[in-house]
This record gives structure tokens, sequence and C-alpha cells, in this order.
């Protein structure tokens, strides 16, 4: 199936993710047909359609804007029947999501493609009894589906060279990024990260380190911040000053071998440091590290007017420093 002949949309699992997925669709134009089997499910898939109005109202507003009709279907046969590509987020099991595949496999068109939003199985195995394997990728989204751009796609041992481009295709049409994560491995790109950070947020309060709240402060006070703009790898390639990445790796690369971390840091090869300097250089463009700063300085007092203007977090923090040095200065000066 061609991405640009994609019309009908098939969301199986209408759940955090799948409602989430149907939102997005029905504001580009795209009809949804949805099954889920809890008694419950409709009601909270109008709900999330109805709050995330607002917000893709704001990401996209054109004027006298035509969108998706939306339809609620009794089986997962009469959802994907008609439907030219399905998303599948039923929950992460297994067992569960591989006989949901086959029977998705089993109804529909043999060309619509199926993205399923695991966040962590792996494809080969997914696609293990399908009929017409080839046409099944992860596409794994980040919540909320409705706002968030990121998308991973992965391929199985069996997927089409042509569904990962047609999907990857397709996620552009309704406004993702997608990320193709060239080795299918447990977790993907995304999670991985994720939960490494999860599990040392785990370990700081099993330990009596920190609470919840102070966890999620040191994140989203600081790095937080910083990594709307650029990932911990050009962040750390500045942090290297003029010197960049090498001085970086040398100066705080053994730190790593200190007891901080519960999870274990690989060995400091070479090879290792090497990638990451070419790496960040790559992703430098040749521009100089000055105008790196200024992009992320620019991007960070934007990102905090945006808050600001929401009364949260460190948007809270630059009202009051605000009005505290309007205050102040004027107290100064008088
Ligand atoms: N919650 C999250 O933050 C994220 C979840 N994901 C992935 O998305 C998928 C769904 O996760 P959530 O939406 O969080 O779970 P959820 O529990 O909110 O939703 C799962 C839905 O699937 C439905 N379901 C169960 N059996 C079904 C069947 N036979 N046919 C159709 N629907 C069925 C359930 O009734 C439920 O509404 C999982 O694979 C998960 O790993 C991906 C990214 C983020
Ligand atoms: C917790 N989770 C693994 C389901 C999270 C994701 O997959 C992505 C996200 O939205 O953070």
């Amino acid at each position: 199936m061609k991405a640009e002949e994609i019309k009908n949309v098939a969301i199986i699992g209408a759940g955090v993710i799948g409602a989430g997925w149907a939102a997005r669709c029905l504001h580009r134009g795209f009809n949804v047909y949805v099954s889920d089997p809890a008694p419950n499910a409709k009601e909270v898939l109008d709900e999330v359609i109805t709050n995330a109005e607002s917000a893709l109202q704001k990401i996209i507003s054109v004027p006298e804007h035509k969108k998706g009709k939306l339809y609620f279907m009794n089986s997962i046969k009469e959802a994907v029947e008609n439907a030219d590509y399905i998303q599948e987020s039923a929950p992460e099991v297994e067992k569960i999501k591989i006989s949901i595949l086959n029977e998705i496999d089993k109804y529909s068109k043999p060309d619509a493609i199926i993205g399923t939003s695991t966040s962590g199985l792996l494809p080969t195995r997914l696609q293990s009894e399908m009929m017409y394997p080839e046409r099944l990728v992860v596409a794994h989204p980040f919540n909320p589906v409705y706002i968030l751009p990121l998308v991973e796609i992965c391929g199985g041992e069996k997927t089409a060279e042509e569904t990962k481009e047609e999907a990857e295709k397709f996620y552009r049409l309704i406004g993702m990024h997608p990320l193709l994560v060239r080795k299918e491995i447990d977790g993907f790109i995304a999670d991985r990260l994720l939960e490494a950070l999860w599990r040392e947020i785990l370990h700081l309060i099993n330990d009596g380190i920190a609470t919840t709240g102070e966890i999620d402060d040191a994140i989203s006070y600081g790095a937080g911040l910083r990594w709307a703009i650029m990932g911990t790898n050009m962040t750390y390639y500045l942090a290297g000053g003029k010197r960049g990445m090498r001085h970086f790796m040398e100066q705080f690369g053994p730190t790593l071998k200190l007891p901080w971390a519960h999870i274990e840091a690989p060995e400091l090869t070479n090879k290792l440091i090497d990638e990451m300097v070419e790496g960040t250089a790559e992703q430098a463009e040749g521009k100089d590290l000055r105008e790196w700063e200024a992009l992320r300085d620019n991007c960070l007092v934007d990102i905090m007017e945006a808050l600001a203007k929401n009364d949260h977090g460190a948007g809270k923090v630059l009202k009051e420093d605000r009005e505290t040095q309007a205050e102040r200065l004027t107290l100064e000066y008088k």
C-alpha cells in the first residue's frame, strides 16, 4: 500500500495510545475505524479525542478544516476489512499481541500495512505466525501520541523494505518524525534510554535518597529543559567547550566507573571514544560551538516562556525571577 493512497485507518486497542493515534489521524482528515472490547472503550475514546482537540487546534489550525470520520466497530474484523493502514495498540503482552495480529492479518486487505505500537517487543516474534508478515512494522509512539512527533520504526526479519518506506511516509503525513531503528533490539532506542533513567530513579527511591518529586525536579528544572532542544550527545559536546567531546570523555568518562550508577557502564575503549567524537562532530554540521550555544540558549528561553504562559514548572521560576528582579531593580534605582 502506497502511503499517498491511505484514506482509512484502523486502530486496534483504544486505550491511552490507541485513542491518541485516533485523535492524531482524525485531525489530519483520515477516517478512523476503532475496535476495543472494553465496555467503556467508546467513552474513553471520545473523552481523549475531545481533550486532544485544543492542542491539535494549536498545532494545525487550517480554516474550514475537514476532519476524518470516526467509526467504532464491534470486532477486529469489521474494523480492519476496509482499512489501508492498521495501528495495533493492544496490551503489551507478546501472546495477546501475536493473537490479535494474526486476526488482523486474517481479515484485512493483504496489502494494508500494519504498525504495532509495542514499546519493546521484537517484530520478528510478533510476525512469526502471520500469513503476510512482510507488512508488519513496529511503529512505537510516545505519549501523548497526538502531540509528540517521535515514532520509532523497526522491521522484523520478514518485514519488507517497502513496508518500512511507506510506513515512514505515512507517519510523516500525519505530522510525525519517524526514526528508523536499524537493528532489531528489545526496547528499541528510546525505551532503552528511558528505562535506564527509570531504573536509576527506582534505585534512588529504593535507597531512600530522594522523593519522587525531588527526582522529577532534578529532571524538569535541568536536563529536561535541554532535552527538548538537543539530546545528551550534543549537550555534552557543548559541555566539552572548545576541546569538545574528546575532552568531555577524558574528564567525565571515568566517573562512569565510580560507584554512582547501578547500571554497569561499557569499557571506555578508544573505538568507543572515537565513535562519540566523530558522531557529535558530524551532528555539529561544521557550525561553531558558539553558534550551537546561541541556538540552545534561544530555544531554552522560548521553552521557559511557554512554561511560564502555563504557570508551570521552570516557567514559574522564570516569572518569579522577573517579578523579583523588577521589584528589586525598581527599589534600587528609586
Ligand atoms: N502507555 C504508554 O506510555 C505507551 C504505550 N505504548 C504501547 O502501546 C500499546 C498499548 O498501550 P496502552 O495504550 O498504554 O495500554 P492500555 O491498557 O491503555 O490500552 C490497551 C487497550 O487494548 C484493549 N484491548 C485488549 N484486548 C483487545 C483486543 N482483543 N482487541 C482490541 N483491543 C483490545 C484494551 O481494552 C485497552 O483499551 C502497548 O503495546 C504499549 O507498549 C507505546 C508507547 C507509550
Ligand atoms: C513506559 N513505556 C515503555 C510504555 C513508555 C514508552 O514506550 C514511551 C513513552 O511514551 O514514554
